[in-house]
């Protein structure tokens, strides 16, 4: 059996057309959406999620700003910087790349960003709301995970799922949002056992760790659906590459549905953030319409 790849670039084309138009009538409205990025010291991870960033909101009609601090900035001016943001009528829409350095407190300052401004949709009262299935600004890559899962012609009530890799920003949130979509959910971390034997009984299994090569074929169910967050840089002969945390040929062999680095869950959170972006815009658009001289 061979699996089907998902196009991850053809599903965030279609979601980007739809938010394009979004933005087009927002900036018609006097609120054309703008996000600012913010990154601390040398952020590698993050570096290809920012340029697709850039990439996508150019192609929506969506202002973007990338700023870079050096690595020696205190929590404090950025928290200074935070509350400048906040209170600027023209940015809709706040991303605090990932990893910060280990001196800054990343829950603080998210918890600092105005929840209406929290596109990524991490800020404590956006994750408490995940809780309630209220998704008013969803976390971008765990939703962009699900809705590749909803795409298939799996119905996802009563799905045996595995989810591997429990970190705030993909794993809990993923595993949320499928138990409100009826899955009953198995979630793996660095102290399960048996994660082979957790993998092996799942009718779909979400990977996002930051490990090359932890999912292998002997791990799958045949025809099962492999959803792979994972996006890692590694060294090869021929330069380097990027890969997920499965390895792709032998699953492929053994999946039914599977998920390429790169061109799989990647291009769809970016494309969840610009959805986002327009949506944060029309809620401030709907709270702030007349408190400011048109918005912008
Ligand atoms: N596609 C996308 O848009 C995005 C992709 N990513 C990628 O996803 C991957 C994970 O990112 P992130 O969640 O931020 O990473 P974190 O390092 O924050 O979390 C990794 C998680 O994996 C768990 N883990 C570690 N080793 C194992 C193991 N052997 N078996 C099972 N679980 C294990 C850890 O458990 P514990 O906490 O117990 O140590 C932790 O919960 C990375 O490759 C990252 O680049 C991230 C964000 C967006
Ligand atoms: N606050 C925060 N939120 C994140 O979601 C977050 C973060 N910090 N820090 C870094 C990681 C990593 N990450 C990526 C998302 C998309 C691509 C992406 O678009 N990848 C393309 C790459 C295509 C190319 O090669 O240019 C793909 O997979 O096809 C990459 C990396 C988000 N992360």
């Amino acid at each position: 059996m061979s699996a089907t790849i998902i196009d991850g670039r053809a599903m965030a084309r279609r979601i980007q057309a739809a938010v394009a138009a979004e933005a087009a009538e927002l900036a018609r409205a006097g609120w054309a959406p703008r996000l600012v990025s913010l990154s601390v010291g040398a952020t590698a991870a993050a570096e290809l999620y920012v340029r697709n960033q850039r990439r996508q909101a150019a192609a929506a009609g969506i202002g973007f700003e990338a700023r870079d601090y050096p690595a020696t900035i205190s929590a404090e001016e950025l928290g200074g910087v935070i509350a400048g943001l906040n209170a600027d009528p023209r940015v809709h829409g706040i991303v605090i790349q990932r990893p910060l350095p280990a001196a800054i407190p990343v829950r603080a300052l998210q918890r600092a960003i105005h929840p209406l401004k929290d596109v990524e949709g991490l800020h404590p009262a956006s994750i408490g709301n995940i809780v309630y299935d209220d998704l008013a600004l969803g976390p971008c890559t765990a939703r962009a995970a699900v809705e590749i899962l909803r795409a298939l012609p799996l119905d996802p009530a009563g799905l045996e799922v595995t989810v591997i890799g429990h970190s705030e920003l993909v794993g809990k949130p993923v595993a949320f949002l499928l138990m409100g979509l009826g899955a009953t959910v198995t979630v793996c971390h660095a102290l399960s056992r048996e994660v082979a034997a957790h993998a092996r009984r799942a009718d779909a299994v979400f990977v996002a760790v930051g490990r090359p090569g932890l999912v292998t074929a002997e791990m799958l169910k045949p025809g099962a659906a492999l959803i792979d967050i994972g996006i890692n840089r590694v060294e090869t002969p021929e330069g380097p590459r990027l890969v997920g945390d499965a390895d792709f040929e032998t699953c492929a062999e053994v999946a039914g549905w599977i998920t390429p680095v790169p061109g799989g869950v990647g291009p769809v959170t970016v494309a969840m953030l610009m959805q986002n972006a327009v949506r944060a815009t029309r809620m401030q658009m709907e709270r702030y319409r007349g408190a400011y001289a048109g918005g912008q």
